[in-house]
């Protein structure tokens, strides 16, 4: 059963009588199995590796109603297996049940495993098997190969929704509108950018989600440097501030070098066009 609270810092840990325990990245569907474990008093406890790009820290809450709590492994690494028990149990008064997966392991050197688990926690552990879709076993970094290699849809798949990236503004070189088709160019921190290539996409401006093409990669037919650009299909955007947010659906082509304007505009326009249809045709 899922709750409506959504901020940790509004909840009392002693409110808390279940937690997840992992890394949680991209919170995809086997995060979402372990969730479907707690109980309504239930929370997620994210050891924050700093490596985190799929859903890095401040945007994992979204994909979840049940209140994130965040521990730093540099701090908590060395804890033997008693102490890292002792620390949860101050930490959660009330805490009755833990889930975690059949891999989670905790503690120095990550000696501690979930049969560890079991016998230091006085309470109800509950161990979720490996969880896979269609053969692929499902793992974050199983899906960042996936997007490193353009491939979306598998990715998607993998995470039960569309992989989401956040970004700001930027001005581009200013020959988008002149030129080409006009674009919002972002500058892109903390995720981890899909392949390069033109993709199937939807974009978020305040709130509101727009059909979109995407490219994304080093301009290698104009200045060559490094791009993430937005065309909003059928709409007029005035470029504002606000921060932007891309879902990604599924990659078109690889990027491409043309040796004349006049080429890469054909095909820009040829991959709008492509992008349009993909739309009517899913509605
Ligand atoms: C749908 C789309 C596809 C693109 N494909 C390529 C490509 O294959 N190769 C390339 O070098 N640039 C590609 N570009 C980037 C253009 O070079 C870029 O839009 C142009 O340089 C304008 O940039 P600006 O917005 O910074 O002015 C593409 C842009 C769009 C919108
Ligand atoms: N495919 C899976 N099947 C079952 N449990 C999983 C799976 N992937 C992760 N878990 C569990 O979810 C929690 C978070 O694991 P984490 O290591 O952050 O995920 P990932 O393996 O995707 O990086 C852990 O308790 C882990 O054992």
């Amino acid at each position: 059963m899922e709750m409506q609270k959504n901020s940790s810092t509004l909840v009392n840990k002693k409110t808390i009588t279940s937690i997840a325990i992992g890394g949680f990245d991209g919170m995809h569907i086997a995060h979402q199995e372990l969730f479907k474990n707690l109980d309504e008093n239930g929370a997620i406890v994210s050891i924050e590796s700093g490596f985190a790009n799929l859903t890095p820290k401040r945007y994992r809450q979204e994909y979840s109603n049940y209140p994130i709590y965040y521990y730093v492994l540099d701090n908590i690494k060395h804890l033997e297996g008693d102490q890292f028990i002792k620390l949860l149990n101050e930490e959660f008064p009330n805490l009755k049940k833990i889930v975690v997966g059949y891999d989670f392991c905790f503690g120095k050197n990550r000696k501690y495993c979930t049969k560890d688990l079991k016998e230091l926690f006085h309470g109800d552990v509950k161990i979720i098997d490996e969880i896979k879709l269609d053969d692929i076993a499902v793992h974050s970094r199983v899906i960042r190969e996936y997007l490193k290699d353009g491939e979306i849809e598998v990715a998607n798949k993998l995470l039960g929704k569309e992989y989401k990236i956040y970004g700001h503004q930027i001005k581009g070189q200013g020959l988008g509108s002149k030129s080409f088709v006009p674009t919002i160019n972002l500058k892109v921190n903390e995720f981890l950018l899909p392949k390069e290539g033109v993709y199937i996409t939807k974009t978020i401006l305040e709130e509101k989600e727009y059909n979109s093409i995407t490219f994304l990669g080093h301009r290698v037919s104009t200045d060559g440097s490094f791009a993430v650009e937005t065309h909003i299909l059928n709409e007029d955007i005035k470029n504002n501030n606000y921060t932007t947010q891309i879902k990604f659906i599924k990659k078109l082509r690889e990027n491409l070098k043309f040796d004349s304007f006049e080429k890469l505009k054909n095909q820009i326009l040829e991959d709008i066009e492509t992008t349009k249809k993909y739309f009517i045709n899913i509605y």
